[in-house]
């Protein structure tokens, strides 16, 4: 795709991130940036229960192509509740619950990420002001809230199939993702 930089973060908790650039994204311009959730199944195992893989490729293409970005790959595996309550979630998935059913009946909060580490990544990268890629309105909430201006929602919609369509409807319609899926359903 091109070539990027890459960076190491170590959060307080001991957990490791990394951040992807293009270009000077310290010159106080907005920077056109993607905050990646961690998704062992869909990045690399080539999962197709999400969307996850696909938007990664699209988002770090993105970022290639406009010669100047950001993309944040943050260790938040399965939305904040890990790969192994993940796995729990999917066997509920299969017996008929939908991704935010499952988490509740693990008694797990429907999205248990915290975007402290990523605004703070931002900071030290000297990001300032964002165009985010993303179709999740907390995910610009949470980075707002944290003093990060966002002044431009750029949407990323790749990797639809049959198999995630049920998972993009629940977004749309339990989570308020934008996805145009619950006008076409
Ligand atoms: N708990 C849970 N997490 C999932 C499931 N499927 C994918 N994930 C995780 O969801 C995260 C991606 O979040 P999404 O809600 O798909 O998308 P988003 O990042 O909030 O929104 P976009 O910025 O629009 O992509 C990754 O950490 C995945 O591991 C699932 O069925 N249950
Ligand atoms: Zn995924």
């Amino acid at each position: 795709m091109g070539e990027f930089l890459l960076h190491g973060f170590r959060d307080a908790t001991g957990r490791e991130h990394a951040a992807l650039t293009v270009g000077a994204i310290d010159d106080g311009q907005p920077v056109l940036t993607r905050l990646h959730s961690e998704c062992l199944t869909g990045d690399t195992l080539y999962s197709l229960k999400c969307d996850c893989g696909p938007q990664l490729q699209a988002a770090q293409q993105a970022i290639a192509t406009e010669g100047r970005g950001v993309l944040l790959y943050l260790r938040q595996e399965g939305r904040g509740i890990g790969l192994v309550d993940k796995i729990r979630a999917y066997a509920l998935q299969d017996a008929g619950a939908d991704t935010v059913e499952a988490n509740r009946r693990l008694g797990l909060p429907d999205d248990a990420r915290d975007y402290r580490v990523a605004a703070e990544m931002l900071k030290i990268l000297g990001v300032c002001s964002v165009r985010l890629l993303t179709n999740n309105p907390a995910k610009m909430q949470a980075l707002s809230d944290l003093g990060v201006a966002v002044t431009e929602r750029l949407p990323l919609r790749a990797g639809e199939n049959p198999h995630n369509s049920n998972y993009l409807l629940t977004k749309a319609l339990r989570m308020g993702h934008w996805l145009g899926a619950a006008e076409e359903a």
